[in-house]
């Protein structure tokens, strides 16, 4: 069975911890050491204080589930200590040159990178924009304020407009998925992000056009309990591409 190191023991960790199937989960690290005490008492796994002892110990992939800057630390590190990594806060990769490094890196190691769909759909046949063209690519994203952290706002308001590299430096905690739709397509990707007192979902409207045709994909994510900027679904998404990772049969582009 697979063996699994969490990075980050926050909301999606605790969900990965009571819903994991087909890997055995047997270190934590988190910055709040408490968190990955805790955590170790409910699967059984070590809890380290520091980084280095946590990529010293004996398993297969790590798993970030913690932050663009816990993402931009420690990414090359894991590699280097022979692990795969699954990148959940995958904004860390807008950034080009850390991305090509960091691709570079693993592939002379003999390295995987995976990145989880997270709270969407579609990332699988929008890799075709690899091989053909893609010509209108835009996220509308609307969330409740409250999973924006923000505090005063009574009607619905844009908070940004333009291109995925730029709203993720703005927003690391609510737009991961616009980076991971530029990975996808390999092109730029349009965002618009709402703030909306009148929902209570976490919505990704996706438009895409191309050779192929038109696409239109409207999530309406619930918000995990735990942290509302984050949605349920990009929890168990994670949990669905471990589960793969050790199946002999691909679905799926
Ligand atoms: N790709 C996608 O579709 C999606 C990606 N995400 C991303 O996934 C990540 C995890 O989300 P979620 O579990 O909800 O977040 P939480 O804030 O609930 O949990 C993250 C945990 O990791 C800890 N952490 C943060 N930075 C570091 C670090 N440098 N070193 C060690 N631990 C660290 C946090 O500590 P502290 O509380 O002190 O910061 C917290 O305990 C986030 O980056 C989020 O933006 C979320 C939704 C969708
Ligand atoms: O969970 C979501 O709805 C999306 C999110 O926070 C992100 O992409 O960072």
């Amino acid at each position: 069975m697979l063996t699994i190191g969490l990075l980050g023991c926050g909301n999606i960790g605790n969900i990965i911890i009571k819903n994991h199937v087909g890997v055995d989960i047997v270190a934590l690290f988190d910055q709040m050491p408490g968190r990955a005490e805790e955590a170790g008492k409910l699967c059984d796994a070590k809890a380290f204080g520091n980084i280095e002892d946590f990529l010293n110990e004996d398993y297969d992939i790590v798993v970030e589930a913690a932050s663009i800057d816990a993402a931009q630390k420690y990414a090359a590190s894991v590699l280097e200590h022979g692990k795969d990594l699954v990148v959940m806060s995958v904004g860390v990769f807008a950034d080009e040159l850390f991305r090509q490094e960091i691709i570079d890196l693993a592939s002379s190691l003999g390295r995987k990178i995976y990145i989880p769909s997270g709270a969407i759909f579609g990332l699988d046949n929008l890799k075709i924009g690899q091989v053909s063209g893609i010509t209108r690519l835009l996220l509308r994203t609307t969330k409740n304020p409250r999973s924006l952290n923000i505090e005063e706002c009574a009607e619905r308001t844009c908070l940004f407009s333009g291109m995925a590299n730029e709203c993720i430096k703005h927003y690391p905690k609510n737009t991961n998925v616009s980076v991971a739709l530029e990975l996808a397509a390999g092109r730029d990707v349009e965002v618009e992000l709402w703030a909306d007192p009148s929902v209570d979902r976490n919505v990704h409207e996706i438009f895409i056009e191309g050779d192929f045709g038109e696409a239109t994909i409207t999530v309406k994510n619930l918000p995990s309990p735990d942290n509302p900027a984050t949605s349920y679904l990009a929890a168990l998404s994670i949990v669905t591409l471990l589960k793969n990772l050790g199946e002999p049969m691909r679905v799926g582009t």
